[in-house]
């Protein structure tokens, strides 16, 4: 059985006095971590203050990126070491709206996955196609190549450590969602890659997220499906309730 794993994206969104509140609320109210993985992947700037404040309880606390060396001159950056020294236990990879906006490549994510586990952190590995690439039914052919070569050069166990987060671009922050069908699909297509790449055994542990529009609403369906382990969520994971909603929607 692999366990679930709801993240939470807050992206560029809230104040410091806010993230404190908010994860001051939820620390405790979070179901336990036998049931379910709950992570917040925060701005960098607060994950000093939200890992202290959820220390010890069972609310996991990301960042949203990173570079893939752990020192060096490049102003503006923050390193996989630098994350692990403060004890962060996720990272989000290849995001899209990195990949869009701040020229990320498969290759950089690449690097990034490998000083991920090198330094002990669970990177959550984002892949997804354009609504022209959906209509043109090049969905499986864009995930695929995203996720071989972000897995390239690995050994199974290493695998084994990772999510993958399956997202669709066209259904982030549009209220759109795939159908949990389709999501369910392409869940399952990552699976058959990650097999060909690792071995079944890799394959059936490797837990693959669906993010886009997922909310309190819609997350039963998804979980319910035999490829979608979990949820990456941005805009449902902002207010509280719904951050908890979401969690306890796990059966
Ligand atoms: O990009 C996402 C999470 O990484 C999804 O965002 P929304 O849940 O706001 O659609």
């Amino acid at each position: 059985m692999r366990k679930p794993i709801i993240a939470g994206n807050w992206k560029m969104f809230k104040t410091f006095d806010e993230a404190v509140k908010f994860t001051e609320a939820v620390r405790e109210k979070v179901p336990s971590e036998e049931k379910v993985d709950a992570v917040i992947c925060a701005p960098a700037i607060f994950l000093p203050t939200l890992v202290d404040i959820a220390l010890e309880t069972d609310l996991a606390i990301g960042a949203q990126n990173m570079h893939y060396e752990n020192e060096g001159a490049f102003t503006g950056e923050i390193s996989p070491s630098q994350l692990a020294s403060i004890n962060v236990d996720y990272v989000i990879l290849g995001h899209s709206e990195r990949r869009e906006y701040f020229n990320e490549t498969d290759e950089a994510v690449n690097k990034k996955v490998r000083a991920a586990l090198t330094n002990g952190i669970v990177p959550i590995i984002c892949c997804g196609e354009t609504l022209e690439e959906r209509e043109a039914q090049k969905t499986e052919e864009k995930v695929s190549s995203q996720v071989t070569a972000a897995l390239k050069g690995f050994t199974p166990e290493e695998v084994n450590h990772m999510v993958i987060a399956y997202e669709p671009i066209w259904a982030i922050g549009t209220g759109k969602t795939a159908t949990a069908d389709d999501a369910n699909a392409v869940c399952g297509k990552i699976r058959e890659v990650v097999e060909g790449l690792y071995g079944k055994e890799t394959a059936e542990s490797i837990r693959i997220q669906y993010g886009g529009s997922v909310k309190p609403e819609n997350i039963e369906e998804l979980l319910s499906k035999e490829h979608i382990d979990g949820a990456l969520v941005g805009g449902a994971s902002l207010d509280q309730d719904s951050y908890l909603a979401l969690l306890n929607k796990v059966q």
